[in-house]
């Protein structure tokens, strides 16, 4: 009885605080975007060197929203191996994505990362300006963005991908898209392969961010043990054989990893 009346209170806790994190997100995002990213362009006139420190700044403005979700008591965060992620060089970062967070705690752990964004969110009046100041690549135009991708990894950039492309609906398998190891077949690019867990679910797709889980959820993230950077897909000479054989590796690995957490 009592139990539930502080499960109760507690959800009503969550409601308020997830609320009042997405206000500071969204007036962060207005806060970088009228404020903070023109003064570094003035200071700064490499436009090379404009992009890199709007990454910084978002990478450290991450590290606050994940800090200040974690002590209001929305979720628990628990990543391991922080210090490898911050060593990460030139890698293409494939992660499954259960939730609208998964993305914010990679670019809080990844120093120089960059991220495939989803054409529509350049039309997010809170995010728009930050995306475009960080030069973070757009899925709008197939051939661009694979030359867009090519460049940032050879710059030594870590390029987040989701292969799902979209969130994960809760209790379906994981479906993941040619597009991600198209990259990596491409690019010929080293993977390195995040998993995401999510428990209980929360803001996942088609859920309003109100309507929060029973209980506290707790986000787990980790390095896969298997690595797929591999002379297998690479020797190949078709690409597109080469993508449609990882993308069914590479799902098959993320189905059976998750299933046992
Ligand atoms: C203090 C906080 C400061 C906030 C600054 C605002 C910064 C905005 C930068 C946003 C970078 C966004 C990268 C998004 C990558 C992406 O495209 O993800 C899409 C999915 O996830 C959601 O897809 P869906 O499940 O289909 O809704």
């Amino acid at each position: 009885m009592v139990a539930k009346l502080f499960q109760r209170l507690n959800q009503i806790w969550r409601i308020i605080a997830t609320g009042f994190c997405f206000a500071v997100f969204g007036v962060g995002g207005v806060v970088l975007t009228l404020l903070v990213l023109p003064l570094q362009r003035v200071l700064e006139p490499c436009k090379h060197k404009q992009k890199q420190k709007a990454r910084i700044t978002v990478h450290y403005s991450f590290k606050f929203f994940v800090a200040l979700m974690h002590y209001m008591g929305v979720i628990h965060f628990s990543v391991e191996d922080k210090q490898r992620f911050s060593q990460l060089k030139g890698q293409l970062v494939l992660a499954n994505h259960p939730s609208l967070i998964d993305v914010v705690v990679l670019i809080s752990v990844i120093k120089h990362a960059d991220c495939l964004v989803k054409a529509h969110l350049f039309k997010n009046p809170f995010m728009r300006g930050v995306i475009k100041g960080t030069g973070y690549i757009s899925n709008e135009d197939p051939q661009e963005l694979l030359n867009e991708c090519e460049a940032s990894l050879a710059a030594g950039n870590n390029l987040i991908i989701f292969p799902e492309g979209t969130r994960t609906t809760p209790g379906d398998p994981l479906k993941f898209k040619r597009g991600a190891a198209n990259i990596a077949a491409r690019c010929k690019a080293p993977i390195t392969s995040v998993m995401i867990n999510m428990k209980p679910s929360t803001l996942t797709k088609d859920t309003p961010w109100y309507r929060v889980a029973p209980t506290k959820a707790h986000f787990t993230m980790r390095f896969a043990k298997h690595a797929f950077t591999g002379d297998k897909f690479y020797n190949n000479e078709q690409p597109a054989m080469q993508a449609r054989q990882l993308t069914r590796d590479l799902q098959h690995y993320f189905s059976e990893e998750l299933r046992h957490q």
